[in-house]
């Protein structure tokens, strides 16, 4: 089984990173790097991480007009990443418009509900469903554009796998036992979210903020 752990290093200093993504690379299965990341660095930056030799994950949430995504997804594809998120609620034309757009080895996936929502936030945008509805709602909509899987909390993973048998999982908000939320709110353990179904583990300041990210890391995969 690989390491399903990608670790989000969100800063905007490629030093930074690049220190981080060498202490922790023995423990995780692949980096996540952030808008911040790419607005600072751009392709060279998302290069010089590459060179340390895990898969790349580009946390773009691209949400736009269906020939602007397009036309951006068209514009990362030489860095060959292997996960690109989009936002679900862009709608069907989008997400299919970027799905055609990417790389044959590029998963494009679809975030549904962000992690640091709850219903109350959900009811202030106009959506009065609760999480688990909209999630599952965006789930069958990216299902039908043709998107390789969704982003989703721990908290709607399991139902989504239900309903989605081969769909790939990208579940942040993820918090070790006892571990501060800060601005999540829809949280679980790295360990449940793998036993209801994530294909991949996003894990950030409980490894990157850690005295020691490495161990954090190791504790972490060895929970699983
Ligand atoms: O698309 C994401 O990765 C994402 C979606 C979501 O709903 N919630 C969420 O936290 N994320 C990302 O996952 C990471 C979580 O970081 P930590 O809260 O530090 O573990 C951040 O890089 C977020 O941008």
């Amino acid at each position: 089984m690989s390491n399903p752990v990608y670790v989000a290093i969100d800063t905007p200093l490629l030093d930074d990173a690049l220190n981080l993504v060498r202490k922790v690379k023995a423990h995780v299965g692949g980096v996540k790097l952030g808008l911040e990341f790419f607005c600072a660095n751009g392709h060279h930056g998302v290069h010089e991480v590459q060179k340390l030799g895990l898969p790349i994950f580009l946390d773009l949430k691209l949400h736009d007009i269906p020939n602007t995504v397009a036309k951006a997804m068209q514009a990362i594809n030489t860095l060959e990443p292997a996960i690109v998120t989009i936002h679900a609620s862009g709608g069907r034309a989008m997400m299919e418009d970027a799905k055609a757009a990417a790389g044959i080895h590029t998963k494009v996936v679809g975030v549904t509900v962000l992690t640091s929502l709850d219903d109350h936030d959900l009811s202030r945008v106009g959506v009065a469903d609760a999480p688990d509805a909209q999630v599952a709602r965006l789930a069958a909509l990216a299902q039908e554009a043709g998107l390789d899987g969704i982003v989703c909390s721990g908290h709607e993973v399991k139902s989504a796998r239900k309903a989605w048998k081969d769909g790939f999982f990208v579940v942040p908000g993820l918090r070790p036992a006892g571990a501060s939320t800060a601005d999540q709110k829809r949280i679980v353990t790295p360990r449940q979210a793998r036993d209801d179904g994530a294909s991949i583990l996003v894990i950030g300041r409980p490894i990157t903020k850690a005295e020691d990210p490495d161990a954090a890391a190791r504790a972490i995969v060895g929970t699983l």
